[in-house]
């Protein structure tokens, strides 16, 4: 080989490593699906998620076939619906995990708080056109960008209607594409039907297992669209059928509870004392008033009260 030669491949093998190293570094970045495993989630959600297998069910479903489709014609929308405590930010933030490995810090995730992020209702029009300039912005930058959008019962009535025309079908709006974008609505909104059907099962004597999707997510639907104070209320969202599964987080039972104390001590690395995982479930409210069936805050104050013994 004469040396010319040797140096050219050498160039064009050094430029060929440094183009195919970029486009991984920005593929992952962006694109970081490709690291998403089904079964890495589903250990996630059977090891730290308690009491909610239908969600853990709708949600790996949804999001692995959502995924695993090259094709999508919308992006992937879903409505968790949930008294508090029951897990709905914390499924989001193991879910975010599983795709961009460094969770709600990623760039392409982006989380919304209604009463911070919307708090006045004379501005409402403003906020459409910020919520629609920043949507495009984000999803320009990278088409798999996910949107948290929390408290969405407490939202204005009409701003949720603002990001329609994105999780429409269009194949594209001014030049981007959406489909490959994953939209997350979390409220307390319908948590009285959820509630009420799992009393129901608990009266009859039946498993919270044996509670299906079918049970409740039409309830769910048509409450959000019906109630003022659901964020979706008369929503294109709801009646144009955009929002691709209403996901109900059950309300948690004491044995739950119990569950949650014990992550807790074991997530600050403390040996298990069942008295005190005892104590500090008896600790919390549970309703209703005469059954005292399931806890009114979920597990979410279970770490301060852990506070308070340790
Ligand atoms: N089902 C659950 N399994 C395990 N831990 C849970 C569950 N639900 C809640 N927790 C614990 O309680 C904390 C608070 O829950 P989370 O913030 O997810 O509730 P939420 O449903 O989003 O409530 P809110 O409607 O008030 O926002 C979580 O960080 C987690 O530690």
């Amino acid at each position: 080989l004469e040396p010319i030669s040797l140096t050219v491949g050498a160039v064009s093998l050094f430029t060929g490593v440094i183009y195919y190293g970029l486009g991984r570094y920005f593929r992952e970045r962006c694109q970081q699906y490709e690291a998403y495993k089904n079964t890495a989630l589903q250990l996630d959600f059977d090891s730290k998620i308690f009491g909610q297998h239908l969600a853990k069910r709708v949600i790996l479903k949804a999001v692995t076939g959502f995924l695993n489709n090259k094709q999508s014609k919308k992006p992937l929308a879903l409505s968790f619906h949930g008294w508090t405590g029951t897990g709905k930010n914390f499924v989001s933030q193991i879910l975010a995990r599983n795709i961009y490995p460094t969770g709600m810090e990623s760039p392409y995730i982006h989380q919304f708080v209604a009463t911070l992020h919307f708090p006045h209702a004379h501005l409402i029009d403003q906020y459409k056109d910020q919520l629609q300039k920043w949507i495009k912005g984000n999803v320009t930058k990278c088409e798999r960008s996910i949107f948290i959008f929390d408290e969405v019962d407490k939202m204005h009535p009409g701003l949720i209607d603002a990001i329609k025309p994105y999780l429409d079908y269009y194949e594209l709006l001014d030049g981007v594409s959406y489909h490959r974008s994953i939209f997350i609505f979390l409220s307390n909104s319908g948590s009285g039907i959820i509630s009420e059907l799992a009393l129901n099962f608990w009266k009859e004597g039946k498993t919270r297992e044996e509670i299906q999707l079918s049970d409740v997510e039409q309830h769910l639907s048509l409450s959000a669209f019906n109630r003022k104070d659901s964020g979706f209320w008369h929503s294109s969202l709801i009646d144009q059928n955009l929002i691709d599964f209403f996901v109900p987080f059950l309300p948690l039972e004491y044995q739950h509870v119990k569950m949650c104390v014990r992550a807790e001590l074991q997530q600050r690395s403390y040996i298990v004392d069942e008295e005190l995982v005892t104590m500090v479930s008896k600790e919390m409210t549970y309703y209703p008033k005469e059954e005292q069936v399931f806890s009114l805050k979920g597990c979410k104050v279970v770490s301060s009260k852990l506070d308070y013994y340790l």
